[in-house]
C-alpha cells in the first residue's frame, strides 16, 4: 500500500506564531524526506486570528473553517496581540479564530502534557519536582468559552453550562489517557468547584460514575480545582496521571503546568475530537486534531528571532502520536529535542542565547540520526 499524504491546514497566526511553527513544519517536512517515512505531510497554510483581520477583515475566513473540517490535521501559533486588543474581543477578535475552530471541528479534548526534566528551568526545588509527568485534559467545546453572552456596558454574563455527554466523552478520554504510556500512573484527579458551581456538580457525578463504571482499573480522585494550584506546587508528583478539568479551570490549570519545565515555550498541546488513533497500520483513518503550543503570542519577544520553538515541535509530534497513530515518529521527535536540549543549546526563556532558528535546526540535525 502506498504511503499516504496527510494535509495538515497550517496556521502560523501573530507575534511569535509563524515564528515557531516554520520550525515544526521544518521538522515534519524532514520527516517526510525520510527514507523510511510512513507518511508524508502537506501544508495548507492561510492567515488566522490578528493577522487575517488585516488581511481578510474577519479573524477566521468561512474557507479556512471548512479546510478546518476537510484536511487531516490543523498546525497552529498562536493569535492575538496588542495591535487588535481592545477593537474586536471575543468571537470577532483574533482569539475567537480559535474558538471558532475548535468548535467547528468539535476537538472537546485539548492534551496538555507536562513533565520535569533535569536540562530545563523549573523554579520549584529538584527534590520536590523530579519524576513529575502528568497530562493536563481540558475540555475544549464547552463551559463558559461557549455558553451565550450577554455584554453590555454595565452588564455582562458568560452561561457555564456542562451536558451528560459532553462530560461522559472528556471522561472516557481521561481514563483512556491514564491507561497510556504517556504518564506513570494510572490515575485521573478531576479539578472542579463543587462546592460551588452546578456545573461542577454535575462534572464530578458523571466523571465519577463513567470512570468508575468503565475504567474500574483506573484510580479516580476529585480535587477542589483552587486548592489543586497549591498541590500542583508543592507536591507536583501526587499528578502524575491526567488531571481532568472543564474548559475555564484546564486553560488556567495548564499554563501553571508550565511551572514544572520552567517555561511555556515548551508546552505542547494538542485538541482531538475522537479517542487517539491506534498504532500506525497502512490505511488508519486519522483522528481529527488541532494542535498548537500552550503559550499564546508573546508580543514582548516577538520578530526577534528569540522564541522557543520547543512547544510547537512538541504540538507536531503529538499530531503523530494522537491523530495519525505514528508513534515510533512521534518519539523520535522528542528524543530529538531531548538530545538538542543535552547538548546545551538553550532557548533565552531557558536561560541561553540560541535563536529559533538554531534550536530548530539542531533538533533537526537529531532528529535525521534517529529516523
Ligand atoms: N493559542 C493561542 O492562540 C493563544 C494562547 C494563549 C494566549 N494567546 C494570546 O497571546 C497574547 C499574549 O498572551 P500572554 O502574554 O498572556 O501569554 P503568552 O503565552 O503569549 O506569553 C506569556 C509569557 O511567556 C513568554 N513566552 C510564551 N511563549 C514563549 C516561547 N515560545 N518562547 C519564549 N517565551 C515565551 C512570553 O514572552 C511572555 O513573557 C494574547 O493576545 C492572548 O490572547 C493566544
Ligand atoms: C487564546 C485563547 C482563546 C486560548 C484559550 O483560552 O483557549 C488560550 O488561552 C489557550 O489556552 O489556548
Ligand atoms: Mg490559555
Amino acid at each position: 500500500m502506498s504511503k499516504p499524504e496527510y494535509s495538515i491546514l497550517l496556521l502560523g497566526g501573530d507575534g511569535i506564531g509563524p515564528e515557531v511553527t516554520a520550525e515544526a513544519a521544518a521538522v515534519l517536512d524532514e520527516l517526510s524526506a525520510s527514507p523510511n517515512a510512513r507518511a508524508t505531510f502537506k501544508f495548507v497554510p492561510r492567515a488566522f486570528g490578528g493577522c487575517s483581520i488585516d488581511e481578510n477583515g474577519v479573524s477566521v475566513t468561512d474557507e479556512t473553517l471548512e479546510q478546518g473540517k476537510s484536511c487531516d490535521a490543523i498546525l497552529m501559533g498562536a493569535v492575538g496581540g496588542p495591535k487588535w486588543d481592545g477593537k474586536r474581543r471575543g468571537f470577532e477578535g483574533p482569539e475567537g479564530a480559535t474558538l471558532r475552530l475548535r468548535e467547528v471541528t468539535d476537538v472537546y479534548a485539548n492534551i496538555r502534557p507536562t513533565e520535569y526534566f533535569p536540562q530545563g528551568k523549573s523554579p520549584l526545588r529538584e527534590e520536590l519536582v523530579r519524576g513529575t509527568k502528568y497530562i493536563v485534559l481540558r475540555e475544549n467545546c464547552g463551559g463558559a468559552f461557549y455558553g451565550p453572552k450577554v455584554e453590555e456596558p454595565d452588564y455582562a454574563s458568560d452561561l457555564w453550562s456542562y451536558k451528560r455527554s459532553e462530560i461522559e466523552r472528556i471522561a472516557r478520554m481521561a481514563a483512556t489517557l491514564a491507561l497510556s504510556p504517556a504518564v506513570p500512573v494510572k490515575k485521573v484527579i478531576s479539578c472542579d468547584k463543587a462546592n460551588v458551581l452546578a456545573s461542577s456538580r454535575i462534572w464530578r457525578r458523571i466523571v465519577e460514575e463513567t470512570i468508575t463504571k468503565e475504567f474500574p482499573e483506573v484510580e479516580l480522585v476529585h480535587q477542589l480545582a483552587d486548592s489543586a494550584t497549591t498541590l500542583m506546587m508543592t507536591k507536583p508528583s501526587m499528578f502524575n496521571g491526567v488531571i481532568v478539568a472543564d474548559n475555564t479551570f484546564g486553560d488556567i490549570l495548564s499554563d501553571l503546568a508550565a511551572v514544572i519545565p520552567g517555561t511555556l515555550g515548551v508546552l505542547p498541546s494538542g485538541c482531538l475530537a475522537d479517542l487517539p488513533a491506534p498504532a500506525w497500520t497502512p490505511g488508519l483513518k486519522p483522528v481529527k486534531g488541532f494542535f498548537e503550543p500552550v503559550h499564546g503570542s508573546a508580543p514582548d519577544i516577538a520578530g526577534q528571532g528569540i522564541a522557543n520553538p520547543i512547544g510547537a515541535i512538541l504540538s507536531a509530534a503529538l499530531m503523530l502520536r494522537y491523530s495519525f497513530g505514528l508513534f515510533e515518529e512521534a518519539k523520535a521527535i522528542e528524543d530529538a529535542v531531548n538530545l538538542t536540549l543535552e547538548s546545551g543549546l538553550r532557548t533565552k526563556d531557558m536561560g541561553g542565547s540560541s535563536s529559533t532558528k538554531e534550536l530548530g535546526s539542531a533538533i533537526r540535525e537529531n532528529l535525521k540520526k534517529l529516523l
